[in-house]
């Protein structure tokens, strides 16, 4: 939680007047948007692009005004949280199941910040089982097509129902284990009909703020 803060608050030092700026979704960006809040509450000029609709929500609370890609196709800085971060920066991310909007919100800057407290650093990705958006319709068939490649797919309940992610599809969360090359990973399950997007974010994120010893760091790719 202090942690959380901490770093949440630091990566918002790189949103600046001006900018598009994509939010988030998690308990951790929650304190990155809290500032730019607060920056927009003193007078500065940016615009948003939520990841969620529960990020959607919080930042109409705190008047951020939205935009959508319809008028925009670059985004300046994008800062959202992660699961896990191995040293590579290869990200799980899906936890709180905005995996979809959060992947093609990433895919639209060059500057892409990572907030993660000291419990999400790894060595090698996997301890978090792997987020997977699939289609309603024959998920079944896919989660056995995903189970081919090494895990144990699971699908996400909300209470006794079926998970709905905001663009309406189900969330396989998929126990691999060791996730030895995310990469390679991330294509082969890109590939099986049926899966919308994976949570695995190869060579997205350029910086990530996290906490060593006590004191924020911020390690850049
Ligand atoms: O990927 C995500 C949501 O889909 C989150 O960024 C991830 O789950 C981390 O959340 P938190 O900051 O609450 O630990």
């Amino acid at each position: 939680m202090i942690e959380k803060k901490a770093v949440g608050e630091a990566a918002a030092q790189y949103v600046k007047d001006g900018m598009v700026v994509g939010l988030g979704t998690g308990s951790t960006v929650y304190y990155t948007i809290q500032k730019v809040g607060e920056y927009v509450k003193e007078g500065m000029n940016i615009r948003a692009i939520p990841t969620s609709e529960e990020t959607k929500m919080l930042a109409l609370d705190l008047n951020i005004p939205l935009v959508t890609f319809a008028e925009v196709n670059h985004l300046d800085v994008v800062i959202d949280g992660a699961d896990e971060v191995d040293c590579h920066f290869a990200l799980t991310k899906g936890g709180g199941g905005a995996l979809l909007r959060e992947k093609l919100i990433a895919d639209a800057t060059d500057l892409f910040i990572v907030v993660a407290d000291s419990s999400k650093m790894v060595e090698k990705l996997g301890k978090f089982p792997l987020p997977v958006e699939v289609t309603p319709f024959s998920w079944e068939r896919t989660a056995r097509q995903i189970e081919e490649l090494g895990s144990i797919a699971t699908r996400r309940l909300n209470g006794t129902e079926p998970y709905i992610s905001d663009n309406g599809n189900y969330i396989l969360d998929c126990s691999f284990e060791v996730i030895e090359n995310p990469e390679e990973l991330s294509q082969k399950l890109n590939r099986i009909p049926g899966v919308v997007e994976n949570g695995l974010f190869v060579n997205m994120a350029k910086i990530v703020f996290t906490v060593e010893e006590g004191k924020v760091v911020r390690k850049m790719k």
